[in-house]
């Protein structure tokens, strides 16, 4: 893409790209995934009747958030001392496998996706749009392979200078959040480096990202009372809902 032309200011920091998160950034979804993710967890619980604690807020918060789904079940199982077979991407949503457990995952999201569409957050559609009208170039970056479809349903398809997902995880290899790499390759479709770019984030996988790639601002989103654990995670700055982030317009 074509270098942008303008720059905005978070606090004196100057920005000329900004990179948001989808999930509990621009859409409504973060909550979506995060039934889905308990629904799937607290079956397979249950199924092993070994009495153990059901999967929990916090659980989604430290282990699944931000990250790829089949990263997502790797880091949960982990956390529980949990060994099954990895599998094959192509396994059914039955088998009994790390990639049958994410495909049995997909199905739920994907269920309730088409059951109750796909909502947005009005103060980041606002911002987004103040960005481009300022000519201040703006990225998806998302560990979902569902972006193209969430983006469609909520009507936010063609909002976006560039934008990394989880297919171009797979397609590319990069490691996800917590991981820098998705950031980093944003950055580079929009010609700028880190240093330039700001990274809006609600999961502490994708926060962790923005600081490990030295970014000039990691901008928490706290919609779930994390604000402690996002600033931990590397946050600059923590607000509630984008509409109160403090930016600033001037021209290159
Ligand atoms: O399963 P998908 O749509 O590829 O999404 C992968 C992950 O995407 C992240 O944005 C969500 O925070 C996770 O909950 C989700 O698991």
């Amino acid at each position: 893409m074509t270098a942008p032309s303008a720059v905005a200011h978070i606090g004196d920091v100057a920005c000329s790209g900004f990179l948001f998160d989808m999930d509990g950034v621009v859409t409504a979804t973060a909550r979506v995934h995060e039934r889905a993710w308990t629904r799937l967890f607290d079956g397979f619980l249950a199924e092993r009747g070994k009495g153990e604690a059901p999967f929990s807020a916090d659980d989604y918060l430290q282990y699944v958030d931000g990250r790829p789904r089949v990263d997502g079940v790797e880091s949960f199982l982990a956390s529980r001392s949990i060994e099954i077979p990895h599998g094959m991407a192509s396994d059914p949503p039955t088998a009994h496998t790390v990639c049958g457990l994410a495909a049995r995952k997909d199905e739920m999201f994907l269920h309730e996706l088409d059951e109750h569409g796909v909502a947005a957050f009005s103060g980041t559609v606002t911002l987004i749009r103040r960005l481009r009208e300022a000519h201040v170039a703006v990225a998806l970056v998302t560990a979902s392979r569902n972006a193209v479809r969430v983006l469609d349903a909520a009507g936010l398809t063609d909002l976006f200078d560039a934008r990394v997902d989880g297919l171009d995880v797979d397609r590319l290899s990069l490691a996800g959040k917590p991981e820098p790499d998705t950031y980093l390759e944003a950055a580079r479709r929009l010609g700028l480096e880190a240093g330039s770019c700001v990274v809006l984030e609600d999961a502490l996988a994708g926060v962790e990202a923005g600081r490990r790639g030295r970014f000039a601002v990691v901008v928490g989103v706290d919609r779930t009372h994390h604000a402690d654990a996002l600033r931990d995670a590397g946050a600059d700055v923590v607000v509630s809902d984008l509409s109160d982030l403090e930016v600033r317009f001037a021209a290159a």
